[in-house]
Formats: structure tokens, sequence, C-alpha cells
């Protein structure tokens, strides 16, 4: 007769219970994350909940919020440490039992996947006959019993097991086979649903939109969407429909009142997207967080140069910050994108046009560098929540210069090395002239706004 393991001496074996020989990369109260042992990309790791889950099989509705936690842990993971993440190159899957190596739930994160070789995009392959969009069906129990069906079927058939060793479920990337979602999508299960964004921080871009972004969503009642979603200013994202963009939104659960956050700091300099958001919803709420322009214009820079090097540069040398933003006869270039965007009032003017003052927050970007409470309690009282985030909330990274997010046990979350970039040094006569350039324009936003800022204009 064959042994019985009790459950209790099971989860003692479980090397993803007992943590042992894990080199833990991040963990909060419930959840670990690691370095998969063979890793199939350069980022190649697992989430695992802490409490013991033998596998995705077993799951069921009340697991949803579960999920979209481990999913979050995923995208924020990626976020803060992998520069220039891209969303598309994202692929998130669990095995299907019984092809799972260990026995307790984990969550593999795939990046970049278009690294992958032919064998592995084969194992890993989205779309295929075992492919389960999560979201929409992986919980339905007709759904469930069919792919069962089809995995022991698979089983059954010649060399199954070789080849396809990992089963997975894959998320589809946000922006594919979305086209058109019925409106009995909205709820997602008996306890989460996703609505359209009740706020949008719509920029400003290198003013901090990223920071202000994840330190609001330490507020309880405040659930961020992790990336940018380009919906407004993009056409082809735009022509998808508000359906589409409602299905990017994340999972939240149904009796609370969360305030769901978007950030996408193109919106603020676009043109046509004050008008779309207000076809929208012309009561949302709209945070805009701005810096002293010539520090914005210098990070603008620094973000264009990095990117140029790291893509090659091609065969052109990469302009230095004065060629950038000075014609050759000393003059300002305002045709240079970068200066025109640091012309807040330019903007500014568009969407004042059409939301009154009282939706639109404006928070001070170096203040919040240099203290974030305060312009974080300005916004909580913007949005009519409770103040629940606090200077515990934070510890200041000496190294970095800036601000991070506090976790249990005394672990930091800081944004990735993209943010905090070291600026290249300006020759103090350029400063000067651009603060000149720029005086005009900030009176006419200081006035705009009906408050004034302590940028220097010498
Ligand atoms: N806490 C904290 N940690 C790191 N960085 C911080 C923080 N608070 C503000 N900032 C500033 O944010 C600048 C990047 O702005 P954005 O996030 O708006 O950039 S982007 O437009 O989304 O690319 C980034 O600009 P650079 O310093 O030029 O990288 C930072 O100065």
């Amino acid at each position: 007769m064959a042994k019985l393991i009790s459950s209790k001496k099971l989860i003692k074996m479980c090397i993803f219970c007992s943590q042992e020989k894990l080199s833990i990369l991040f963990q909060d109260e419930k959840f670990l994350l690691i370095k998969d042992i063979r890793p199939a990309t350069e980022h190649h790791y697992l989430v695992i909940p802490k409490e013991h889950y033998s596998n995705i099989k077993y799951l069921n509705q009340q697991q949803i919020p579960m999920i979209e936690n481990m999913k979050q842990i995923a995208q924020d993971f990626l976020q803060t440490n992998v520069s220039d993440f891209d969303q598309n190159n994202l692929r998130l899957g669990f095995h299907w039992s019984p092809f799972n190596t260990i026995d307790h739930l984990h969550l593999h994160i795939l990046y970049p996947y278009r690294q992958m070789n032919w064998l592995q995009n084969l194992i890993f392959r989205p779309n295929s006959y075992w492919f389960i969009d999560v979201e929409r069906h992986f919980f339905t129990s007709l759904c469930l019993i069919t792919f069962i069906l089809i995995v022991l079927i698979l089983i059954s058939t010649n060399n199954f097991n070789l080849i396809f060793r990992h089963q997975f479920i894959i998320w589809p990337n946000p922006g594919l086979d979305k086209k058109s979602v019925n409106e009995t999508d909205r709820i997602i299960s008996n306890e989460s649903q996703k609505v359209l964004p009740h706020c949008i921080i719509v920029g400003v871009r290198k003013c901090g939109t990223r920071a202000l972004l994840e330190f609001l969503d330490i507020h309880p009642q405040i659930t961020k969407v992790i990336n940018e979603i380009h919906f407004f200013d993009d056409e082809k994202h735009y022509n998808l429909g508000l359906e589409w963009y409602r299905q990017q939104m994340p999972a939240i659960p149904i009796n609370q009142s969360n305030i769901v956050i978007e950030k996408t700091p193109a919106y603020f300099v676009t043109e046509s997207v004050p008008e779309r958001i207000y076809a929208m919803n012309a009561s949302i709420k709209i945070i805009l967080i701005v810096r002293e322009p010539v520090v914005r214009l210098i990070s603008d820079y620094a973000q264009l140069a990095s990117n140029r090097m790291k893509g090659g540069g091609g065969q052109r040398r990469i302009e230095t910050f004065e060629e950038s933003v000075l014609y050759p006869n000393g003059k300002v270039n305002s045709s240079y994108k970068g200066i025109r965007i640091s012309m807040y009032a330019v903007y500014f003017s568009r969407w004042i046009k059409l939301f009154s003052k009282n939706q639109i927050h404006v928070v001070d970007g170096d203040q919040f560098v240099y203290d974030p409470l305060p312009e974080l309690k300005k916004i909580e009282t913007f949005l009519g929540l409770p103040h629940l985030i606090g200077h515990d909330d934070f510890i200041y990274n000496v190294t970095k210069g800036f601000y991070c997010i506090r976790l249990a046990d005394n672990q930091e979350k800081c944004l990735n090395k993209n943010k905090g970039r070291r600026h290249p040094d300006i020759n103090p006569v350029i400063i000067k002239r651009l603060r000149k350039f720029y005086e005009p324009y900030n009176k006419f936003f200081f006035s705009l706004v009906g408050r004034s800022f302590n940028w220097p204009n010498r």
C-alpha cells in the first residue's frame, strides 16, 4: 500500500514553505520573489505565496485577489529593477499540474520573453491550446473542466511530458486581443471589478510622476495602474475604445471605494487629450506635478542622451545639452521638444478651458523630492481620502538622494535606476539664460494656477 504522507509533512518537505536555500530578492508579509534556478531569459523570477497552495489547479474564485497581488508584485519588481521596462516584452504564467516541478503555487515572470530561444518559447508558449486567459475565463468552472479534459487527453499522447514539461497559463499583454469586451466582463468575480480611473496624473514628464504614483499607492484606498497606458494620446490605443481602456485597469474589490489612478505624462502636452478625458468623465480628478522648468529640462535631456547611448546612438554623435537647447547664435531653441515641455502655461491653458480649477491639483515636484509627505497629504485631501500615508512609510536613501518606500522588515523599495540619473554639469551661463527665457511662461503659469512656485529667475 502506498505510504500516505500527512499534509503537514508535505508542507515541511516543500522547499518553498521552508524557504531554506532560497535567495529571496523581495518579500512582503504574504509573498516571496526569487530567481528561477534555470532561467529561460535574463529576468526569470518566481512569485511565491508564503502560505502553502499546492498549485493553480486547486484555486477557486476566492483566490483571484491573491493572483492579482502576485501579478502586481511581478510588475512592481520589474518596474523597479529593469531600466526602461517594456510591458510588451513580459510574460507571466503558471505551471499546470502535473507538469509543475514543485507543488507549491508559483508564478513565473519571464522578461524579456523575446530573448528566449525557440525551445523556451515552445515551453512557455502563449495562446496555444493550453492557454487560459486568467482574467476573463480562468475562474469559470466551465473553462476549468474543459482545460482539465484537454490536459488529460494530452497526457495520454506520446512524449507530451518530455516536450511540454512546463505548461503555462499566460496573461495577455495589454492591447492584445481586447478589441471588444462585454459589459458582463466588468465584474470579473464576485469580489473584484475593473473600472475606469477616478483620477489621472497627466504629467509633467520628468517631474516625479512615477514616484508620485508609487507613493500614493501606499494609501489603502488608492490603486495605481502600474503601466503608462497611453490611451488618450496614442491613436492606436484610443481607437480600441473605452472598453479596452477599462480592461487595462487593475481589478479592485467590489465593496470598497478604491480610487484608481492612472499616470501617463504624455497626456499633458498632447493637444487632443483634455477633450478626450473630458468626454470620458467630465468630473474626473486631474493631478499635475511640476518642477522648476530648467531642472525638468536637464532631466529630460539626461534621459534622451542615456536612451540614445543605450541604442548605440546610430552613427550620429549625441548632441550636447548646449547644442540641443540653444541655436548656434546663442538664442534659446524653442522648437526643441524638451524646451517646449517646460513651458507649462502653454499646455495648462488647454486643460483649464475644460476642467474647473478644483478638479485639477498641481503638485510642487521640487518640494515633493525634498519632503514627499506634505504634498501627499494635500492629494489625500484633494481626493477626499483620510490621511493614511505617514512618515513611517518612507526611508530616505542617502546614496540615491531620494525617499523610498519602507516595506515590512524595514526593507526599502526605491524607484529603478532610470530615476535619479546623474545630470550633466551645465555651464551656469546657460542655466541663467534658460531661466530668463522661462520667466514669462512661469509668471503666466502661476497666474493660471493661482499660486506661485519658488523657481529662480536667474
Ligand atoms: N523618490 C524619488 N525617487 C526617484 N526619483 C524621484 C523621486 N522623487 C522625484 N523623483 C524625480 O523623478 C524624476 C523622474 O520623473 P518621472 O517619473 O516623471 O519620469 S518619466 O516622465 O515618467 O520618465 C527623476 O528625475 P531624474 O533625477 O532626472 O532621473 C527624479 O528627479
